[in-house]
């Protein structure tokens, strides 16, 4: 979708329109469907110009309004799955990581989460039969945690039969046991991983809207882009925007950051894996400590939230949370040296 040139709306210049799209309104469709009090709280706008904009970003918005039943299933039928090849966790998922949302993983401190974010980096180029989406990935890493040498266990940790199908795939001669064929292997799945370091929050977003742009220039490409990992979302965020004053401003950034990453997921049918820490220690500030940061916003835009919880050893307990249409329930992973396996 092309950008829409704000100015265009009645009582919007330059800095208005600057204020606006900080805070993720950056289409005539966002503006469409804002409540105007909010509008002149974020645009410093007067009450009357805020109606006048709305009404006028309705008339120029493609709003849409109702579709049918048949047009939304037309859009799911889409949605691709991404499985974690462990059945307990693709079963409770529905059959894997949807495509065309986000999907939150929280938890505390070594729970696995980056674990997950790297595992389906390598499960996200394997071919469809194989459970994958045959796709590349691009990994937004805002706390220093990407390590190839994880990408490399865990490519060699897959099941034989994904081995030689990602093989055969990219017409790398050899099998599974064969080194000089994995390390080929190995070497092709770390090009389509494209990494990112994010040093500050602005830097992530920006970022974010880079990966945009990425996702569209690989669009016809032999493995489009499949797979956004942010990982971690929040750290940024909260170590920045520190105190009860800044907390508005916080989730006004992080609101037009997932808007960001929630596009690449809708235009590019890609799957979106953000993750999120909550700590064990009660934090007055960040209030529940087993409730992920980022309030409410986040709860609306991560349609599947998934909670993971450190047990024995190397043990991990997968909870699916307020799913759309799947049942809350749990499943058990372990986190071993060659990747997410089965209990
Ligand atoms: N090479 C490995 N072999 C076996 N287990 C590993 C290996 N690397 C990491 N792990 C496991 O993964 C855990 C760390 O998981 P991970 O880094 O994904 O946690 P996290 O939830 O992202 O934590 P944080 O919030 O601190 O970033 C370690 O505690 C360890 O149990």
């Amino acid at each position: 979708m092309p950008e829409a040139d704000l100015e265009e709306l009645p009582g919007v210049g330059p800095a208005t329109a600057d204020k606006l799209k900080d805070a993720g309104y950056d289409s005539f469709e966002s503006l469409a469907v804002a409540a105007p009090a909010e509008l002149s709280n974020t645009a410093d706008v007067g009450d009357s110009t805020a109606g006048d904009i709305v009404r006028a970003a309705r008339d120029a918005a493609d709003v849409g309004g109702f579709e049918t039943g048949s047009t939304v299933l037309e859009r799911r039928n889409k949605i691709g799955k991404l499985s974690w090849h462990i059945d307990e966790v693709d079963d409770l998922l529905g059959g894997g990581i949807e495509t065309q949302s986000i999907t939150e993983v929280y938890g505390e401190f070594g729970s696995g989460k980056s674990q997950v974010t790297h595992q389906m980096a390598v499960n996200v180029q394997l071919p469809q039969e194989v459970g994958g989406l045959h796709g590349s990935c691009i990994f937004i890493d805002s706390e220093d945690t990407f390590r190839p040498e994880r990408i490399d266990d865990m490519v060699r940790g897959l099941p034989d039969d994904a081995i030689a199908a990602a093989m055969e795939d990219r017409e790398i001669e050899g099998t599974p046991d064969d080194e000089a064929a994995l390390e080929e292997l190995v070497d092709s799945f770390l090009e389509y991983i494209h990494v990112a370091k994010a040093f500050n929050s602005n830097h992530q977003m920006l970022l974010a809207e880079k990966a945009k742009e990425l996702a569209g220039e690989h669009e016809d490409s032999e493995y489009p882009v499949k797979l956004l990992c942010v990982d971690s979302l929040t750290a940024h965020f909260r170590a920045e925007y520190v105190g009860r004053g800044e907390l508005a401003n916080r989730q006004q950034k992080l609101n037009k950051h997932l808007h960001d990453i929630d596009k690449v997921g809708n235009l590019y049918n890609a799957a979106v894996i953000v993750t999120n820490q909550v700590t064990s220690n009660p934090d007055a500030f960040f209030g529940d400590p087993t409730k992920p940061i980022g309030g409410n916003i986040l709860g609306h835009k991560s349609t599947f939230r998934i909670y993971l919880r450190k047990s024995k050893g190397d043990k991990r307990i997968v909870r699916l949370v307020d799913a759309p249409n799947l049942a809350d329930g749990e499943a058990v992973m372990r986190v071993e040296e060659d990747g997410l396996k089965p209990e």
